[in-house]
């Protein structure tokens, strides 16, 4: 990472808009707004009127809004330079131009501002990752884990366990630096149960059924049956748009087709399939391998049947579980031979007339707060952190079953490590690339 180099980037959207952030960090910002302006730096941290000239005939670029921030106390730890313009093509392009012409100035990576801020120790590595969730959330919920994940909430729970480790390490260390000395039943034994105990906790929050991830990427709801039940139709009522193509044609829907919505404030994904039967067209077979994978992979299953056949037919009674949804639909054509049940999830339909459209609509929001409530305590949210506690745990099951002190030394220091890696306390040089690469530029 070259520090001596001042980069610059637009951090606002793209595009025309009534106001442009760009940003500048690095130990030549100052003298870039200085060299602009024509005028001496603003205070500190306070929003200054400066017009930026060209250096070559001194025309006006642009009146603009500066602030300043010297480093350390900016958002990369670096001396940062705020500029609010008229967010028109031109007029960025105009400055952008002017900042590459200053010596060791270019435009920066994606990510690399945020990257700066944790080289710069301003944040660890789980913030950072917060921070990206934070600026592609859109939802309520997916805002509020992203948030709570910058503000360190996660990386104080990684860390606070990784002190822990630690300490009986050093305890340990005791052990091996004096194996000839009485030591009561050996350290090791007696720090056994923190470390069994740390174990467990790290083992509970693994076994979180992938809540956080799952508020980030979003519940996979999939609605399936046979040809013509009505499946399109219903993603259509509850997406509120003509996603799919509707036909009273059996095998209308071939591909899968997902809408992604705001359910309560959560993401899902609302995935619809092909009519599931057996048939001899090749591409309507491809449709039905499809949603037969896709079912595998769901949430939540919607199994829609017709109010004059509301059984689950046996083609698919293989998919099919309790827990899952049964719809039965068309109820304008028939009377349905079956009783509607909001606890066994059985839910009667007339997608057509619009008839329990929305009581549906109401249990798969009451479904998707409950699996994924954000109430309690701080769920993982990456696999990146996953794979990293399941090494730790790993580590640390290793240690409880060594005889030798050094080994179990070794797989300590191991499981002390893995933690370290989520924060970044330890050489993450190599990772840094991958998560810093999924930032957009400028931030
Ligand atoms: N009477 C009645 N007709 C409905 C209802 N829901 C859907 N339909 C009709 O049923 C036919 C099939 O609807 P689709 O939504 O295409 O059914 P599908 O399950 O997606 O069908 P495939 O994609 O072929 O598997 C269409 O003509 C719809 O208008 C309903 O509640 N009542
Ligand atoms: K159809
Ligand atoms: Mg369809």
């Amino acid at each position: 990472m070259n520090f001596s180099e001042t980069i610059f980037a637009l951090a606002s959207g793209r595009g025309r808009a009534g106001v442009a952030v760009v940003r500048i960090s690095g130990p030549g910002a100052m003298a870039a707004l200085e060299e602009l302006s024509g005028q001496s730096r603003p205070e500190a941290r306070r929003a200054v009127l400066r017009p930026l000239y060209r250096s070559k005939d001194k025309s006006l670029i642009d009146q603009s809004l500066a602030i300043s921030f010297p480093g350390p106390k900016s958002f990369t730890g670096e001396d940062v330079v705020e500029l609010h313009l008229h967010g028109g093509p031109a007029i960025l392009a105009a400055l952008f131009a002017e900042l590459a012409a200053f010596p060791a100035f270019r435009p920066a990576d994606p990510g690399e501002f945020t990257r700066r801020a944790f080289e710069h120790g301003k944040m660890d590595l789980t913030e950072a990752e917060g921070l990206g969730d934070l600026v592609n959330a859109e939802t309520e919920a997916q805002a509020r884990q992203a948030l709570r994940q910058m503000q360190g909430e996660l990386g104080r729970l990684y860390d606070g366990w990784r002190e822990q480790l630690i300490s009986s390490l050093a305890h340990l260390e005791a052990d091996i630096d004096f194996p000839d000395e009485d030591l009561p039943d050996g350290v090791a034994a007696a720090i056994a149960p923190k470390i069994a105990a740390l174990r467990g906790e790290i083992e509970s929050h693994l076994a979180d059924g992938h809540r956080g991830e799952k508020i980030r990427d979003g519940l996979d709801v999939v609605i399936l049956g046979q040809p013509n039940v009505g499946k399109s139709s219903l993603l259509n009522a509850l997406a509120r748009r003509e996603a799919a193509i509707v036909s009273d044609e059996a095998g209308t829907t071939r591909d899968i087709i997902e809408v992604p919505m705001d359910l309560a404030g959560y993401p899902v994904t609302i995935v619809d399939t092909a009519g599931l039967r057996d048939s001899e067209n090749v591409i309507e077979r491809e449709g039905v391998r499809r949603a037969r994978d896709r079912a595998k992979k769901a949430d939540i299953r919607l199994f829609m049947t017709t109010a004059d056949a509301p059984d689950i037919p046996s083609e698919f009674a293989d998919l099919f579980e309790e827990s899952d949804y049964r719809l039965v639909n068309k109820s304008d054509l028939a009377t349905i031979g079956i009783k509607e049940n909001a606890k066994s999830r059985i839910f009667s339909l007339s997608v057509k007339t619009g008839l329990g459209v929305d009581g549906l609509m109401t249990a798969l929001e009451a479904d998707v707060t409950r699996r994924l409530d954000l109430s309690g305590a701080p769920a993982l949210t990456r696999l990146r952190h996953r794979q990293a506690l399941e090494e730790c745990v790993a580590a640390l099951q290793r240690f409880e079953a060594a005889r030798e002190p050094e080994l179990a030394a070794e797989d300590a220091r191991l499981a002390v490590r893995s933690l370290g890696r989520i924060t970044g306390r330890v050489d993450v040089e190599d990772i840094l690339d991958v998560i810093f690469g999924d930032f957009c530029i400028g931030k």
